[in-house]
Protein backbone atom coordinates (compact mmCIF):
# COMPACT_ATOMS: atom_id res chain seq x y z
CA UNK A 1 0.00 0.00 0.00
CA UNK A 2 1.37 3.63 -0.71
CA UNK A 3 1.78 5.96 1.96
CA UNK A 4 -0.69 8.78 2.27
CA UNK A 5 -0.13 11.99 1.23
CA UNK A 6 2.08 14.07 3.93
CA UNK A 7 1.14 18.00 2.41
CA UNK A 8 -2.73 17.99 3.49
CA UNK A 9 -4.24 21.06 4.85
CA UNK A 10 -4.51 21.20 8.51
CA UNK A 11 -8.02 21.57 10.02
CA UNK A 12 -7.21 25.49 10.92
CA UNK A 13 -6.32 26.25 7.21
CA UNK A 14 -9.01 24.25 5.91
CA UNK A 15 -11.76 25.78 7.98
CA UNK A 16 -10.33 29.03 7.86
CA UNK A 17 -9.63 28.92 4.16
CA UNK A 18 -13.73 28.68 3.78
CA UNK A 19 -14.63 31.65 5.80
CA UNK A 20 -12.31 33.49 3.80
CA UNK A 21 -13.28 32.10 0.74
CA UNK A 22 -16.92 32.96 2.12
CA UNK A 23 -15.69 36.22 2.31
CA UNK A 24 -14.90 36.75 -1.79
CA UNK A 25 -18.45 36.71 -2.47
CA UNK A 26 -19.45 39.81 -0.46
CA UNK A 27 -19.81 43.11 -2.66
CA UNK A 28 -18.63 45.44 0.20
CA UNK A 29 -16.18 47.73 -1.30
CA UNK A 30 -13.82 48.24 1.79
CA UNK A 31 -14.01 45.16 3.85
CA UNK A 32 -15.26 41.91 3.08
CA UNK A 33 -15.98 39.25 6.14
CA UNK A 34 -16.14 35.47 6.17
CA UNK A 35 -16.90 32.63 8.35
CA UNK A 36 -17.57 29.13 8.73
CA UNK A 37 -19.13 27.30 12.19
CA UNK A 38 -17.95 23.95 12.25
CA UNK A 39 -18.94 21.11 14.93
CA UNK A 40 -16.03 20.02 17.00
CA UNK A 41 -16.34 16.61 15.00
CA UNK A 42 -14.76 18.69 12.23
CA UNK A 43 -17.86 19.33 9.76
CA UNK A 44 -18.89 22.40 8.58
CA UNK A 45 -22.17 23.52 10.35
CA UNK A 46 -22.62 26.94 8.24
CA UNK A 47 -20.94 29.68 6.32
CA UNK A 48 -21.66 33.29 5.96
CA UNK A 49 -20.45 36.69 4.79
CA UNK A 50 -21.18 40.51 5.01
CA UNK A 51 -24.15 41.31 3.50
CA UNK A 52 -27.80 42.83 2.48
CA UNK A 53 -30.34 40.55 3.48
CA UNK A 54 -32.71 39.22 0.99
CA UNK A 55 -34.85 41.25 -1.09
CA UNK A 56 -32.54 43.89 -0.19
CA UNK A 57 -30.58 44.82 -3.48
CA UNK A 58 -27.18 45.24 -4.07
CA UNK A 59 -27.53 47.77 -6.21
CA UNK A 60 -30.30 49.80 -4.29
CA UNK A 61 -29.19 49.79 -1.05
CA UNK A 62 -25.65 51.79 0.01
CA UNK A 63 -22.09 50.82 0.23
CA UNK A 64 -20.63 53.99 1.22
CA UNK A 65 -19.30 54.40 4.77
CA UNK A 66 -19.93 58.35 4.96
CA UNK A 67 -23.23 60.40 5.61
CA UNK A 68 -26.50 59.96 7.05
CA UNK A 69 -27.13 56.66 8.95
CA UNK A 70 -30.33 55.75 6.62
CA UNK A 71 -27.68 56.85 3.19
CA UNK A 72 -25.03 54.88 4.29
CA UNK A 73 -24.57 50.87 4.45
CA UNK A 74 -24.20 50.20 8.48
CA UNK A 75 -27.95 50.20 8.76
CA UNK A 76 -28.30 47.60 6.09
CA UNK A 77 -25.19 44.76 6.32
CA UNK A 78 -25.50 41.83 8.11
CA UNK A 79 -22.73 40.63 9.12
CA UNK A 80 -21.03 37.29 8.25
CA UNK A 81 -21.22 35.53 11.73
CA UNK A 82 -25.08 36.63 12.04
CA UNK A 83 -25.14 35.30 8.49
CA UNK A 84 -23.35 32.42 9.16
CA UNK A 85 -25.63 31.49 12.17
CA UNK A 86 -28.56 32.73 11.23
CA UNK A 87 -28.01 30.27 7.73
CA UNK A 88 -27.57 27.28 9.89
CA UNK A 89 -30.92 24.99 9.42
CA UNK A 90 -29.95 21.91 11.08
CA UNK A 91 -30.69 23.02 15.15
CA UNK A 92 -28.16 23.52 17.64
CA UNK A 93 -24.91 25.05 17.44
CA UNK A 94 -24.16 23.91 20.72
CA UNK A 95 -20.33 23.60 21.52
CA UNK A 96 -19.58 25.07 18.03
CA UNK A 97 -16.89 26.47 16.80
CA UNK A 98 -16.86 29.60 14.69
CA UNK A 99 -14.08 30.27 11.59
CA UNK A 100 -13.98 34.40 11.43
CA UNK A 101 -11.61 36.05 8.84
CA UNK A 102 -12.28 39.78 11.47
CA UNK A 103 -12.88 39.58 14.84
CA UNK A 104 -16.59 39.52 15.27
CA UNK A 105 -18.66 43.00 16.93
CA UNK A 106 -20.68 43.21 20.23
CA UNK A 107 -23.61 42.85 18.36
CA UNK A 108 -22.57 39.23 16.74
CA UNK A 109 -21.09 38.54 20.08
CA UNK A 110 -24.53 38.58 21.54
CA UNK A 111 -25.69 36.08 18.82
CA UNK A 112 -22.43 34.06 19.08
CA UNK A 113 -23.03 33.47 23.03
CA UNK A 114 -26.67 32.91 22.67
CA UNK A 115 -26.27 30.36 19.80
CA UNK A 116 -24.59 28.16 21.64
CA UNK A 117 -20.83 28.72 19.98
CA UNK A 118 -17.92 27.77 22.30
CA UNK A 119 -15.03 28.82 20.76
CA UNK A 120 -13.60 31.27 17.83
CA UNK A 121 -10.84 31.32 15.60
CA UNK A 122 -10.77 34.70 14.15
CA UNK A 123 -7.68 36.26 11.69
CA UNK A 124 -7.59 39.95 11.52
CA UNK A 125 -8.73 42.04 14.18
CA UNK A 126 -8.19 45.70 12.63
CA UNK A 127 -10.79 47.52 15.04
CA UNK A 128 -9.71 46.18 18.20
CA UNK A 129 -9.57 49.33 19.85
CA UNK A 130 -12.62 50.15 19.07
CA UNK A 131 -15.79 49.98 21.77
CA UNK A 132 -17.35 47.42 19.41
CA UNK A 133 -14.88 44.77 19.78
CA UNK A 134 -13.46 46.22 23.12
CA UNK A 135 -17.71 45.36 24.53
CA UNK A 136 -17.64 41.86 22.40
CA UNK A 137 -14.58 40.66 23.96
CA UNK A 138 -15.97 41.79 27.17
CA UNK A 139 -18.86 39.94 26.81
CA UNK A 140 -17.43 36.83 25.19
CA UNK A 141 -15.32 36.84 28.29
CA UNK A 142 -18.05 37.10 30.58
CA UNK A 143 -19.93 34.76 28.99
CA UNK A 144 -16.20 31.96 28.95
CA UNK A 145 -16.49 31.78 24.75
CA UNK A 146 -12.88 31.12 23.46
CA UNK A 147 -11.43 33.18 21.11
CA UNK A 148 -8.10 32.41 19.55
CA UNK A 149 -6.30 34.48 16.63
CA UNK A 150 -5.68 31.90 13.27
CA UNK A 151 -1.78 31.58 13.31
CA UNK A 152 -0.74 31.55 9.58
CA UNK A 153 1.11 28.67 8.11
CA UNK A 154 2.08 30.88 5.31
CA UNK A 155 1.06 28.27 2.82
CA UNK A 156 -0.45 29.24 -0.76
CA UNK A 157 -3.28 27.96 -2.34
CA UNK A 158 -4.40 28.75 -5.73
CA UNK A 159 -7.65 27.26 -7.33
CA UNK A 160 -8.24 27.54 -10.91
CA UNK A 161 -11.93 27.70 -11.62
N1 LIG B 1 -16.75 41.23 12.42
C1 LIG B 1 -17.31 41.87 11.37
N2 LIG B 1 -18.02 41.15 10.48
C2 LIG B 1 -18.59 41.76 9.40
O1 LIG B 1 -19.21 41.10 8.57
N3 LIG B 1 -18.44 43.13 9.25
C3 LIG B 1 -18.94 43.77 8.04
C4 LIG B 1 -19.90 44.90 8.15
C5 LIG B 1 -19.55 45.76 6.97
O2 LIG B 1 -20.12 45.22 5.78
C6 LIG B 1 -18.05 45.61 6.89
C7 LIG B 1 -17.27 46.63 7.71
O3 LIG B 1 -17.19 47.79 6.98
P1 LIG B 1 -16.08 48.90 7.21
O4 LIG B 1 -16.53 49.75 8.37
O5 LIG B 1 -14.78 48.20 7.48
O6 LIG B 1 -16.08 49.67 5.91
O7 LIG B 1 -17.79 44.33 7.38
C8 LIG B 1 -17.74 43.87 10.13
C9 LIG B 1 -17.15 43.28 11.21
C10 LIG B 1 -16.37 44.11 12.18
O8 LIG B 1 -16.68 43.86 13.49
ZN1 LIG C 1 -20.91 41.86 13.79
Amino acid sequence: MSDKRQDYISWDEYFMGVAMLSAMRSKDPHTQVGACIVSDDHKILSMGYNGFPMGCSDDDFPWCREGEPYDNKYFYTTHSELNAILNYRGGSLEGATLYVSLFPCNECAKAIIQSGIRRIVYDQDKYEHTPAVMASKRMLRAAGVEFYKYEHTGREITISL
